[in-house]
């Protein structure tokens, strides 16, 4: 394409050299760089990407987008005030705008982001839908492992561009609010915007609980069709107060408060929940394949968004009852003993005390929780976490998350600073592998044990080495060798 339409609706401030250029990639990486292309220089956290021009010059590159006043004879520097919101601008031009043809669902909040979009895309699946998110990103029959919950814009358009061209119908994607405020989802029109809850998490990034709900609050100006909006949850509340002058219109969800869409009858079982979903237009009963209240939440989030897409109700009742389990969330491991073993992804103080809670009301004996928490990520939900797992659980187990470049000791401390020393009902192994195993060691008959925090995720990052560990492999591997 050439350089002059990808980077027109820029707000640029100057330019130097030809626009005449015919570019054929465009990255914001200089490692990944070669010939013909054009080199998006971001100033990052860490580094500042204007200083890998000459490494970008080296590779073939023809062109830059900076926010420096520089200029090298021969190539050409396009200058705008922000980098990230030009490269936003520029991945949309470069794959001629996809979301304008995509009918696409995106959901933020702190917890429910992964289920949400997993039980729509089953809702869609026979209309054609593709998924962004955590866990994977698919396009048509294509799987493609995900690195981050939401990808930057340039990666996003390209796979938007991809499910237009295999005529995929809808996308559903988990907009995640560092995706919102570093621009990755700038240019993207969304249909509908969901909005799950939002409690503490990401603070190291954010800095305070506001900031870190007006960065979500973004999405719900960027729908057309419908936002859809826990009125039940207080930061919910808030965004619903601020949006509320928007032409889109609004579609409350809750249970506890009057809403557009709320759950009455609710019946919850250790492998499904029921209720009667009452809308202005109809009650009906609805079954949920997947355990615990937040299903119900979930749930009512996917009826208010499919009802907003046009999707008849029956269809939607019909195939959420069909929903398949989502990996790594509330995972029950088959096995003979009498006890049961739940692998999680709970990696937050909320979703720990759902997730212990709704263990609580199946149990018959003790509950054991098995958690840590990830390194070089929000530190002040560590000792809070610490305190829910003591004072819900019947034994806690503190081990490692994904230390990253922390040592996992001070990590370890950091969850004990909410703890109480003097009652004796934890036990801190450090080594994940073992904390599992001794837990499982230690179940009787009627518990249930909780290893909490990876889910799905089949690695733990330990310094800068990404080594293969599976909860849910390990959990297996100890419940053979378990004689009880
Ligand atoms: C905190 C955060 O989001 N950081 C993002 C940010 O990194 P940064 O500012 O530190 O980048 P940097 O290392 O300083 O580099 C600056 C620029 O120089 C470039 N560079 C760097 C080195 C080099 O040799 N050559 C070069 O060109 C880099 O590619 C970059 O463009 O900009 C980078 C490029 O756009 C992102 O890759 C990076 O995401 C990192 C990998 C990350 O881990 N992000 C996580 C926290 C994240 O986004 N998580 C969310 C939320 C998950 C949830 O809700 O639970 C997600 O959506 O996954
Ligand atoms: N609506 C909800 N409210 C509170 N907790 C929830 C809700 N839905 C799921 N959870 C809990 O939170 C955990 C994470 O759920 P999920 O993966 O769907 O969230 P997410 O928003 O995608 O998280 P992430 O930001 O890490 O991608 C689940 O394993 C479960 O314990
Ligand atoms: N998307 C979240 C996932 C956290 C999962 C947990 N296992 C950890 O590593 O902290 C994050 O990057 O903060
Ligand atoms: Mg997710």
């Amino acid at each position: 394409m050439k350089l002059k339409d990808i980077i027109s609706g820029l707000d640029i401030i100057d330019i130097h050299g030809k626009l005449d250029l015919e570019i054929n990639s465009i990255d914001y990486d200089s490692r990944r760089l070669d010939k013909d292309s054009l080199f998006i220089c971001i100033k990052g956290f860490n580094v500042d990407g204007h200083n890998f021009i000459q490494e970008g010059i080296k590779k073939g590159s023809r062109a830059f987008i900076v926010q420096d006043d520089i200029f090298i004879e021969g190539y050409t520097f396009i200058r705008v005030k922000d980098t990230r919101d030009a490269m936003a601008i520029i991945a949309s031009n470069f794959y001629k705008n996809p979301t304008k043809d995509l009918n696409l669902v995106g959901v933020t909040g702190t917890n429910g982001k992964t289920t949400i979009t997993y039980l729509l895309k089953d809702i869609l699946h026979e209309e054609g839908v593709g998924l962004i998110g955590t866990i994977k990103n698919i396009i048509g029959d294509k799987e493609i492992v995900s690195s981050r919950t939401t990808p930057e814009s340039l990666q996003l358009q390209s796979y938007f561009r991809e499910m237009v061209d295999k005529n995929v119908k809808y996308c559903v994607m988990e907009v995640s609010s560092h995706s919102l405020e570093l621009k990755r989802v700038e240019e993207c029109e969304f249909k509908v915007g969901i909005f799950t809850n939002l409690t503490e998490d990401h603070l190291d990034f954010h800095k305070t609980l506001e900031n870190y709900r007006l960065a979500k609050q973004k999405l719900f100006y960027k729908t057309t069709k419908a936002n859809i909006i826990n009125i039940d949850d207080e930061g919910g509340r808030k965004i619903y107060e601020d949006i509320k002058h928007l032409k889109t219109p609004i579609i409350t969800y809750g249970i506890n408060n009057k809403a557009d869409i709320t759950a009455k009858d609710i019946k919850m079982f250790l492998d499904k929940v029921q209720y009667t979903v009452v809308t202005d237009e109809f009650e009906e009963e609805v079954e949920v394949p997947i355990p615990g209240k937040f299903t119900v939440y979930n749930s009512l989030a996917v009826i208010g968004a499919c009802i907003a897409l046009g999707i008849p109700k029956e269809i939607i009742i019909k195939r959420l009852k069909k929903a398949n389990k989502v990996p790594g969330r509330f995972e029950t491991i088959n096995s003979s003993k009498n006890f049961s073993v739940i692998v999680d992804y709970a990696h937050t103080p909320d979703a720990l005390e759902n997730i212990i809670k709704t263990a609580r009301e199946f149990v018959r004996g003790n509950i054991i929780t098995v958690f840590g928490c990830g390194g070089d990520r929000d530190r002040s939900k560590r000792p809070i976490m610490g305190k829910i797992s003591q004072d819900l659980s019947d034994i806690s187990i503190i081990t490692s998350d994904n230390p990253r470049s922390e040592d996992p000791k001070k990590i370890v401390e950091d969850i004990l600073e909410g703890m109480n020393k003097n009652i004796n009902n934890y036990k801190i192994i450090i080594d994940r592998k073992e904390a599992i195993k001794q837990a499982i060691a230690m179940a009787n008959e009627g518990d249930i044990v909780i290893v909490a925090g990876k889910g799905h995720e089949d690695y733990q990052i330990i310094g800068d080495k990404k080594i293969h560990f599976d909860d849910k492999e390990v959990v297996r591997e100890f419940l053979k060798e378990d004689k009880k």
